[in-house]
């Protein structure tokens, strides 16, 4: 296991925490109060601020129950943390809620953090790129979409 240090920029939060043996993310909270109206987006600080290895980097992923209750998401998801990066944590929040307003509290846990291992390649230009099976087929080349019912017709 890598050991990631970490420092508190806000000494009143948890470090990122795994809530579960085998969870891939940790949880990461909001340093501030904060409503979102609905479409509204607010970059929320985490007070964490983290120096990843080479080869590692981290990415923000938003939690599913808040999403699934609230339309709560990132517009950026999954955020990106380069390794080299020593600044605070942020989290680019926003309310796909189409009605209600979003109200975290100080101290909830708005987002999760994978930590994932990354490639670096070198980039060589060619005249052109040897044949695969897939060729340059793609926007749903292999077809079988659902197709929107009518109003009213779903089960
Ligand atoms: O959700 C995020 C995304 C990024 N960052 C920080 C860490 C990351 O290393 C840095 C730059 O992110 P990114 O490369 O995605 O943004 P950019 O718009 O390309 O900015 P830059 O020109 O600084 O690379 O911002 C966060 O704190 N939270
Ligand atoms: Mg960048």
């Amino acid at each position: 296991m890598f050991e990631v240090t970490v420092t508190r920029l806000d000494p009143g939060v948890p470090l990122p925490t795994y809530a579960h043996p085998g969870d891939a993310g940790a949880d990461l909270v909001t340093t501030i109060d904060v409503d979102l109206a609905p479409g509204e987006r607010v970059l929320v600080p985490t007070g964490i601020a983290v120096a990843l290895p080479d080869g590692l980097a981290a990415f923000v992923h938003p939690r599913s129950g808040l999403a699934l209750r609230h339309g709560l998401s990132i517009v950026n998801t999954p955020g990106t943390i380069d390794a080299g990066y020593r600044g605070e944590i942020k989290v680019l929040l926003v309310n796909h809620d189409p009605r209600e307003s979003v109200r975290l509290t100080r101290g909830d846990r708005v987002a999760q953090l994978v930590i994932q291992r990354v490639e670096r390649v070198a980039f060589t230009e060619a005249e052109s790129l040897p044949d695969s099976v897939r060729g340059a087929g793609g926007y749903g080349s292999t077809g079988g979409h659902a197709i929107a019912e009518p109003q009213g017709e779903r089960s």
